[in-house]
């Protein structure tokens, strides 16, 4: 079976309370969630990309629960590794979070509960990836920032499965997704850009930037260009950066578009000013997902990055870390602001 795009990461239970707060909540929805996950799930349900993830479960109900909404969001389970169950989730478990999507000046607040996840305890060695990229095939990989903080050892899995991607020719992407409640426990930031550091030159797109200069104070096209331009020059092996650009005004109001930079010129996205939001979460990934469907098809690269910036906006017009959209869908909206004034 040859893969479009293969992701590697933690899938979590996220519970969600819906219209009321984690701490006063008395039921919870529940989905499936993981930043690196999330992109081949928009990949296969919105541009009909064959996907599949890699990532560790426990074997039980939990774990089951987490693996059937993954077969029902169409991204392929078979590479899944199952860990026995211990009866109590001393040895290993499956990870959830918890996250309330903000109202107004109440931001979004999450809480996970994922120590000693499955995923996190995996080390170098134990998945055999040259089966993966070498017979089963797979045109993109896709990993990212919080897979390299789930433990001391993640970051050298990643490491291992990056190069063998590479040597199979499959094409590396890599979203910094910085996630203070993972690397507060290593040395925070400075270590996650050390982590960086050393996983980057095996990358060749990279999603994200490490900072701006300061914040912006709307879509503010040159700020992110010099983030981008910054990174590109340290890392000469980085053919593509895109980036989302993101102004928070209340937890329902952002101004959103994207950048994308690829061998030297820059592209700069379709933009929403004002642009209202249901729940934030999981549009970097719906954004990251557009963007190597452009790529994918070879689609020209105002049209890639404008994928991924409308994905995204629709992403959080929903509930829950997924795309629930089509292509046609996108392609209607992009339609009417390329009408507009706004790009
Ligand atoms: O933040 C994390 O670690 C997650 O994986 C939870 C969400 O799925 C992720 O933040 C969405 O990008």
């Amino acid at each position: 079976m040859m893969f479009d795009c293969l992701a590697f990461g933690e899938v979590m239970l996220r519970f969600d309370p819906g219209d009321t707060r984690i701490a006063t909540a008395e039921t919870f929805k529940v989905w499936e969630g993981g930043g690196e996950y999330n992109v081949v799930r928009g990949l296969s349900h919105c541009f009909g990309k064959r996907t599949a993830v890699v990532t560790a479960l426990v074997e039980n109900e939990i774990g089951r629960l987490i693996k059937n909404r993954i077969s029902a969001g169409g991204v392929n389970t078979d590479l899944i590794q199952w860990l026995p169950y211990d009866g109590i989730g001393e040895s290993c478990r499956n990870g959830i979070y918890f996250l309330e999507k903000g109202f107004g000046l109440r931001p979004a607040v999450g809480a996970s509960d994922r120590g000693h996840s499955a995923i996190s305890q995996l080390q170098p060695g134990q998945i055999d990836w040259e089966h993966i990229f070498g017979k089963c095939g797979v045109r993109w990989f896709h990993t990212g920032g919080i897979m390299a903080g789930l433990s001391r050892s993640s970051a050298a899995v990643v490491l291992e499965a990056m190069q063998a991607a590479r040597s199979h020719g499959t094409i590396v992407s890599y979203d910094l997704n910085y996630r203070p409640s993972l690397w507060q426990r290593f040395g925070g930031k400075d270590k996650a850009k050390e982590v960086n550091q050393m996983l980057l030159p095996h990358v060749d797109v990279l999603f994200g930037i490490e900072e701006l200069e300061r914040s912006p104070e709307g879509l503010e096209t040159e700020l992110f260009r010099q983030a981008i331009l910054k990174t590109a020059e340290t890392h000469p092996q980085l053919k593509t950066i895109a980036s989302t650009m993101r102004v928070v005004k209340s937890a329902n109001v952002n101004d959103w578009s994207g950048l994308l930079w690829h061998e030297g010129d820059f592209h700069q996205g379709v933009r929403f000013e004002n642009l209202e939001i249901y729940d934030r979460v999981g549009a970097g990934d719906a954004f990251a997902a557009g963007i190597i469907h452009g790529r994918l098809e070879n689609l020209p690269l105002q049209k890639t990055i404008d994928y991924g910036v409308v994905h995204g906006a629709l992403a959080m017009t929903t509930p829950g870390d997924n795309s629930m959209f089509s292509l046609p869908e996108l392609d209607r909206l992009l339609a009417t602001k390329d009408a507009g004034v706004l790009r």
